[in-house]
């Protein structure tokens, strides 16, 4: 389906928002990407797939077609639905591929350095109106967006994990983002059956400002012995209703990305509640980022989850 919005006329020479979505970019094919070009593909639109290497995007189409195969045995699609989705996905070698795209998510590392280059990286690759959006868990959209030429047309688009099973998008505008902008990228995310909350663009929004310090402070349960890994998240999965404990959610998450939401709380609201567990950090500096490396607060290697402390 493609998505159209009345735009008012811009005056002349300003980037002009298109008004239809037909093609959509996605920069990053990690957990993100894969769920977010998943949804797209299915909403009918066609996706370019970017990542550093080659080999992660054809993981990530695989990944696609076999949880579409699984959607499709459950009746949440048809069977009609996957060939068709799966030939809208292609692969960008570059950012040249991104030429036709009239909007280009970007899914790469919760690093704001990484970020920034992309984005300054991109720009000249594109059309006048193609929109930007970062699915950023936490970083400054007004400061990503200044590493652009159309910050009025870049926007905070934070799908959750896993995204073809969660209905929230957050929508975030930095303070640069036009009306038109916002309501097209609302009325697209709409077209993917996901539901938005508006954060206003200050350190991990809504959602991660609060979920990430949970997290955060069961990794501080963990570190001062209070109880062990089994016993935090049986106590949340039992006692708070959670559908995963905050340790194995960390782990689903990533460790990188928990570590790295805490830190831009850390030093975005300047407040000690935010620091990050020095346990977390251990995790990462051993590289034991959770699912992705098969080892984090678990070990993934075996038969099943096994704690790792
Ligand atoms: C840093 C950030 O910004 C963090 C954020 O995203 S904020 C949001 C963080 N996410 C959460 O809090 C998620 C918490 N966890 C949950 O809600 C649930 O455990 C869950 C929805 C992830 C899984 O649901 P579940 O009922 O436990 O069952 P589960 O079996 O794991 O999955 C249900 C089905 O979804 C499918 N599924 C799982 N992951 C999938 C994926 N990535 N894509 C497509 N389908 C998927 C599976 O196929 C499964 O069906 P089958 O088992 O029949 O194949
Ligand atoms: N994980 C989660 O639960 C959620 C994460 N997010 C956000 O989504 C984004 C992605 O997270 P997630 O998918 O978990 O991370 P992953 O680490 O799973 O994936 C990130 C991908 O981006 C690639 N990448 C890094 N640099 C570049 C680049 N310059 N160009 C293209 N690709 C690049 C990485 O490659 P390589 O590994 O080779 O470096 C990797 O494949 C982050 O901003 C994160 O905060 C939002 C909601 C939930």
């Amino acid at each position: 389906m493609n998505v159209a919005v009345k735009s008012a006329e811009k005056p002349k020479g300003e980037h002009k928002t298109p008004q239809v979505i037909k093609k959509v970019g996605v920069i990053g094919a990690g957990q993100m990407g894969t769920g977010i070009a998943h949804v797209i593909a299915l909403g009918g639109y066609s996706v370019a797939l970017n990542d550093l290497k080659k080999e992660k995007v054809d993981e990530s189409v695989h990944t696609i077609e076999k949880f579409m195969r699984r959607q499709a045995e459950k009746g949440i699609i048809t069977e009609g639905d996957v060939k068709p989705a799966l030939k809208r996905i292609s692969y960008a070698p570059n950012f040249e591929a991104f030429a036709d795209c009239d909007l280009i998510i970007e899914a790469a590392t919760e690093d704001e350095a990484i970020k920034r280059k992309i984005f300054a990286d991109l720009c000249k690759n594109l059309k006048a109106g193609t929109m930007l959006a970062t699915n950023t868990s936490s970083i400054s959209i007004t400061r990503l967006a200044s590493t652009t030429d159309r910050p009025e047309h870049f926007i905070g688009m934070h799908f959750m994990n896993p995204v073809p099973l969660m209905e929230l998008v957050e929508l975030i505008r930095g303070i640069a983002t036009d009306d038109d902008m916002f309501a097209l990228t609302r009325t697209f995310v709409e077209s993917l059956n996901k539901k938005v909350a508006v954060s206003e663009d200050f350190p991990a929004f809504i959602v991660n400002r609060i979920l990430l310090p949970m997290i955060n402070e069961a990794v501080y349960t963990l570190y001062e012995g209070v109880g062990t890994v089994e016993a935090i998240d049986k106590a949340m999965k039992l006692g708070a209703h959670h559908p995963m404990g905050p340790l194995e959610l960390a782990d689903f998450i990533g460790l990188d990305t928990c570590l790295s939401v805490m830190q831009v709380l850390y030093e975005g609201l300047s407040d000690s509640k935010y620091r990050p567990c020095p346990l977390l950090v251990k995790y990462v500096e051993a590289g034991w980022l959770g699912r992705k490396t098969q080892r984090g607060f678990y070990d993934y290697r075996g038969e099943k989850p096994v704690p790792t402390r």
